[in-house]
C-alpha cells in the first residue's frame, strides 16, 4: 500500500495523472467511479483535461460502486444521476458506457448478480477510485461486512445516513435506509485501487486502513491484502498515521517515471 500525503489540490492531480496515464496507454480501459465528495476534485481535473488536453473516454467504460435503493429515477441524489452530473456528462463516454447497480430493480438479487457479471464481461475494473467513510466503509460496505462480499443489498448505518444527510437538505428522514453496493471482494478484484481522503474527520479511518489490523469492523482494512493500492490523503486525514514521516520521505524520493 502506497500512502501519499499532499495538499488536496495536488492529490486530485496525482489521481487524474493515474487515470490519464491508463487511458493514454489503453483507451478501452475500465474505470471504477465513486460518489461522495472525496473524488469531486479528481472529476473536475479529468473534465478539464478532456476539454483542454484532449483526454478521451470514448472507448473506455465505467462501473459505479453503489446506489441507494428506492430513490426515484430523477432524484438528484440517486448516485447514477450524481455520477452523470459530476463526470459522465462532462467527458465523452459512449452512451451506456457508464453502469451502476439498479437501485429500482424489483429483483434485487438478480440485479446484483447481473451487475457482477457485467463487470466480469467487461474484463474487470482497471482503476477503481475510492473514498472512505468516517467509520471505515468503502462503497457502502459498512462495519461488519463480509470481507469476501460481492454486490448485494445492505442496510446503511445511522452514522452513514447522518454523514450523508447533508446531501438531502440535512433531513435524516430523506436519506434512504438501504443501498446496493459492490462487495469488498468485488472491489478487491479491481487491478489498481486509488483511495482519496481529506479532512480530520477521516483521520481515524485512514489510520485503521493503512496501519490497523485487518477486520470487518474497519472494512477498508481489507485493502491491505491488495497488491496495488494508492492512498491519497491530505495532512489532516494523515494526522493519525504512525508512519507519516516514512510515507512522506518515500514519496519525495520516488522517481517520476514510476507513476502510481
Ligand atoms: N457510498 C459513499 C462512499 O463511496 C464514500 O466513500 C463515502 C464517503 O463520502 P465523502 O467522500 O463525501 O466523505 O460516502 C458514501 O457513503
Amino acid at each position: 500500500m502506497e500512502v501519499v500525503i499532499a495538499p488536496a489540490e495536488r492529490l486530485a492531480r496525482i489521481a487524474a495523472d493515474a487515470v490519464e496515464r491508463l487511458l493514454r496507454d489503453r483507451p478501452d480501459a475500465v474505470l471504477g467511479l465513486a460518489t461522495g465528495s472525496s473524488p469531486l476534485a479528481v472529476y473536475d481535473e479529468l473534465a478539464r483535461r478532456h476539454t483542454e488536453g484532449g483526454l478521451s473516454f470514448a472507448r473506455s467504460r465505467a462501473f459505479m460502486l453503489d446506489e441507494y435503493v428506492g430513490l426515484p429515477a430523477d432524484h438528484p441524489e440517486r448516485y447514477r444521476n450524481v455520477i452523470e452530473k459530476e463526470i459522465a456528462s462532462r467527458v465523452d463516454f459512449a452512451p451506456g458506457a457508464v453502469q451502476g447497480p439498479d437501485g429500482l430493480a424489483s429483483d434485487v438479487v438478480g440485479a446484483c448478480a447481473a451487475y457482477e457479471q457485467a463487470i466480469v464481461d467487461a474484463g474487470g475494473v482497471d482503476l477503481q477510485i475510492l473514498g472512505i467513510g468516517t467509520d471505515g466503509h468503502v462503497a457502502f460496505n459498512e462495519p461488519g461486512s463480509s470481507l469476501a462480499s460481492r454486490t448485494r443489498i445492505k442496510t446503511l448505518t445511522r452514522q452513514t445516513r447522518e454523514d450523508n444527510a447533508r446531501f438531502f437538505g440535512g433531513d435524516l428522514a430523506q436519506v434512504p435506509t438501504h443501498c446496493l453496493t459492490q462487495g469488498l471482494a468485488t472491489i478487491m478484484s479491481a487491478r489498481h485501487l486509488v483511495l482519496l481522503a481529506t479532512g480530520r474527520g477521516k483521520a481515524e479511518a485512514v489510520h485503521q486502513l493503512a496501519e490497523g489490523p485487518v477486520s470487518a469492523m474497519w472494512p477498508a482494512t481489507i485493502l491491505q491484502h491488495h497488491p496495488h493500492v494508492t492512498v491519497l490523503v491530505d495532512d489532516a486525514a494523515a494526522s493519525r498515521l504512525q508512519l507519516a514521516d516514512y510515507y512522506r520521505e518515500t514519496f519525495a524520493a520516488k522517481p517520476a517515471w514510476q507513476g502510481l
